[in-house]
């Protein structure tokens, strides 16, 4: 069902977790963004979770939040007074009402409409709960509309995940819940449909035919952090590949929507997840390899193994790096691989997409200076830090010979709109207020992506590998992954040579 999206929003925002790490980090910076390029004027938060904290205590958590997170800290008194804050351990019925009867009166207050989203960001097993007691006790008999924003990990295989969609269901209808991939709220994932759709140079080639293979890389630095307890049940493939980096995958692979609605747009990754050849058991130790940190040297300062971390099992086999090679079984992209990596504690911060395209079917440069081979024409899509694009290609060199050069022409995404691009949540937040679902993942996407992750995770939980851990923290990972793409006769492009020239 397409909503009617307004550029005003009004609404009540019920915040379960509001004393958590995301709230902090994300959540409040991003709502006070919103509010102070008044993209909301009438809008009230209430923070839901157990701790005691008064209102006033609360407002000044959310203050703090801001100013240490947020890049302007004007008019912040005015912000926070939009906040309150409810005691309540979710898992019991009883403080429903209480919650019931604050949310009508601020609905009042702020002449809100009825209009309520209920944002969990909450460990993952609260979600179904949450789901059903705001229904029975009636917080979602409302006259405005009612959504309900849900973060990741939706599930940990796809029969959970199917389990916790049944669940939400029995109060809210798909075109409700909002399930959250941050990633699709990054400026440059949202441009990679425009590259691809609005440049007639690119979509012709944009196939089997011209393309001969596209890497997706997402390195972190950072470790497991305090997330231990998390990230030994999930490890990288379900943090990170079962979402932001097959959504990346969807995105670059997808057909043309017909037109720009969130149903078609979702309805192309999805069928471009169907068209993804399954994985077999026997196959995936093929397809996929599987990092985990060792110690190692960053600055001078020596970082932990992640064996050694919060919360981690001094024996763990869990990945905190995956490589991969996903085919495509479609007309456009038979034959095409498309590679993939993520992991923690790596040499740089960075998520960059490098589609390589073919060699020309004859080159007259090669004969002339073999050894100057001609470097393959890239497209890279850098989605962080630095946001922008590149084109390398290839240029006479300066002189009398007809020697060739790699050129590149960069573009900045930041410098040239002369703003910085709004933060993924301030995005997301904002659509879920507007009701525009198309960068939030349907049902059918995470199934699919489930289904493609869980032969994976059942292999590799009942294989322990005896090499871990096999790359060092700071490191660009294990070398299992360059073999992956050895094998086919490719190579992972660099990330750090790849910047944008500005
Ligand atoms: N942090 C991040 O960067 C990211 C987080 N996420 C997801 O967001 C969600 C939240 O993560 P994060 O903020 O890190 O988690 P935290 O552990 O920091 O916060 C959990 C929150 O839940 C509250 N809580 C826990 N149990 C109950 C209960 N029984 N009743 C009421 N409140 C309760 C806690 O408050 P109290 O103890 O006071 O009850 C706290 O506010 C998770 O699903 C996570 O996977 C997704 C992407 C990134
Ligand atoms: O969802 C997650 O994403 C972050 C990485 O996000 P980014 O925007 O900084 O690239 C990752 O650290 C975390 O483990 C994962 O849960």
């Amino acid at each position: 069902m397409q909503v009617n999206v307004t550029n005003k929003p009004t609404a009540l925002i019920i915040l379960f977790g509001a004393t958590g790490d995301l709230a902090k980090r994300k959540l409040f910076p991003s709502i006070y963004r919103l509010f102070q390029k008044k993209n909301i004027e009438k809008f009230a938060v209430i923070g839901v979770a157990r701790r005691p904290l008064t209102n006033a205590e609360f407002q000044e958590n959310v203050k703090d939040s801001v100013q240490t997170f947020a890049d302007s800290h004007e008019n912040v008194d005015d912000f926070v007074s939009h906040f309150s804050y409810h005691s309540h351990d979710v898992s019991s019925s009883e403080s429903y009402i209480e919650l019931k009867n604050i949310a009508d009166k601020l609905d009042e207050q702020y002449d809100l409409n009825g209009n309520r989203i209920f944002y969990l960001a909450m460990a993952p097993e609260f979600f179904g709960t949450i789901a059903e007691q705001v229904k029975a006790q009636g917080l979602t008999d409302t006259t405005g509309y009612k959504r309900l924003v849900i973060e990741k990990p939706f599930g940990t295989s796809f029969e959970s995940a199917q389990e916790l969609n049944v669940q939400i269901r029995t109060a809210f209808s798909e075109d409700e819940i909002y399930r959250i991939d941050h990633y699709l709220g990054k400026e440059m994932v949202q441009n990679i449909e425009v590259i691809r759709f609005a440049n007639a140079m690119f979509e012709p080639l944009w196939n089997n035919q011209y393309i001969s293979n596209i890497q997706v890389t997402s390195s972190e630095t950072l470790g497991v952090e305090e997330r231990g307890r998390y990230y030994e049940t999930s490890g990288a493939l379900r943090d990170m590949v079962q979402n932001h980096l097959m959504q990346m995958v969807a995105l670059l692979a997808m057909e043309p929507p017909i037109k720009l609605t969130d149903e078609e747009i979702r309805s192309e990754k999805a069928r471009a997840f169907r068209s993804l050849r399954p994985m077999k058991k026997e196959d995936v130790e093929a397809f996929f390899v599987r990092g985990q940190y060792d110690e190692g040297t960053v600055s001078n300062s020596l970082l932990p193994a992640y064996r050694n971390e919060p919360s981690v099992d001094s024996e763990s086999n869990t990945e905190t790096y995956v490589a991969g090679k996903l085919l495509i079984d479609n007309f456009r992209w038979a034959g095409v691989p498309f590679y993939i990596r993520t992991g923690k504690r790596m040499d740089v911060k960075s998520t960059k997409i490098v589609v390589q395209f073919k060699d020309i079917p004859m080159n007259l440069y090669y004969s002339k200076e073999p050894e100057e081979n001609v470097h393959p024409n890239l497209l890279v899509i850098h989605i962080q830090p630095e946001e922008g694009i590149t084109l390398l290609l290839n240029a006479k060199k300066n002189g009398n010979q007809m020697q060739t050069k790699p050129v590149r022409l960069s573009f900045s995404n930041t410098s040239i709109d002369r703003m910085n691009t709004p933060e993924a949540y301030e995005k997301l937040l904002f659509d879920s207020m507007r009701g525009d679902a198309t960068n939030f993942t349907h049902w059918d996407e995470v199934a699919l992506s489930w289904k493609f992750v869980d032969i994976i995770s059942e292999v590799w939980e009942h294989t322990k590998d005896e090499t871990f851990p096999n790359y060092v923290a700071g490191s660009a990972g294990p070398k299992c992954a360059d073999n992956l793409l050895e094998k086919d006769g490719h190579f992972w492009w660099p990330i750090e040579n790849l910047e944008i020239d500005n």
